[in-house]
């Protein structure tokens, strides 16, 4: 019984707007795949349970930069990096195949799935996800109370003044977060069933609980953690660049 996770690191950044991907962009001296990737390995669940094999999705055009960024983690993990998909989705799935494929992961029963974007999630969050499942619940998401009213709409396309539906009941509302923690079985099992539309970003989950649900299994949340943020704009690398109180 061992821990897998999957780093998905293969996106663009897009929204960031830096010259390099987003995985390689640095923060404090290391890139956001490196600081990601040593936090989940530095998690031990009750047990000393931790993560012992660790794939990582890459923009193909940057393995091998992505490779030589994670080398010198090589001999605290069985370290495997793939080229990622068009979408999250199908990034995680090129993961899980990778995964399968290697006998390294042959005693894995729990995976992860943990953005690169969300370089600072601390490894006490990590092992709160792994110890969630192994204590019964074979999907698990972190999620933070929201703090905004949250309103639905009704977009129009073209139409810059959207009219409101409904105020939707703020308690019962988490910002999901990752790492996303799954009995190996139920993982592979909601990739399989998701994979038709995992190439359509109009279509494909944008978390892999999302796949669960679709499944009709229960998802369970655990208390996330505001260090956990995800890395989207420019302003959002300049606010994890700041110094915290708490690095553990
Ligand atoms: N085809 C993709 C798209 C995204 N990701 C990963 O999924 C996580 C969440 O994606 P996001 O924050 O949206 O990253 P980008 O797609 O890089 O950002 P943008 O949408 O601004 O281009 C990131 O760690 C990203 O590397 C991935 O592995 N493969
Ligand atoms: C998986 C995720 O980080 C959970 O909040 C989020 O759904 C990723 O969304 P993105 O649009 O791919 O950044």
């Amino acid at each position: 019984m061992s821990v897998a996770a999957v780093l998905t690191a293969a996106g663009s950044g897009s929204r960031l707007g830096h010259s390099l991907p987003k995985a390689l962009v640095p923060l404090g001296g290391q890139s956001l795949v490196v600081h990601a990737a040593r936090n989940l390995l530095a998690a031990r669940a009750a047990g000393d349970d931790r993560v012992r094999v660790l794939v990582v999705t890459a923009p193909a055009f940057h393995l091998a930069a992505i490779e030589r960024e994670l080398a010198p983690l090589s001999d605290q993990v069985a370290l495997l990096v793939v080229a990622g998909g068009a979408t999250r989705q199908a990034s995680v799935a090129a993961g899980l195949a990778a995964l399968v494929a290697d006998p390294r992961a042959e005693g894995v029963d729990v995976v992860l799935v943990h953005d690169a974007a969300r370089p600072l999630a601390p490894p006490s969050l990590v092992a709160r996800v792994v110890e969630a499942v192994r204590e019964g619940h074979p999907a698990v998401v972190p999620g933070l109370p929201v703090t905004d009213t949250i309103k639905r709409v009704a977009p129009h396309r073209g139409v810059h003044v959207e009219p409101v539906l409904e105020t939707v009941p703020r308690a019962e509302l988490r910002a999901v977060q990752t790492p996303q923690g799954f009995t190996r079985e139920l993982l592979l099992r909601a990739h399989s069933a998701g994979a038709a539309h995992a190439h359509d970003e109009a279509l494909a989950a944008s978390d892999d609980a999302g796949l669960v649900e679709r499944l009709g299994e229960p998802v369970w949340v655990v208390a996330g953690d505001e260090r956990a943020a995800k890395i989207t704009t420019a302003r959002d690398l300049l606010i994890a660049a700041l110094p915290t109180e708490s690095a553990e």
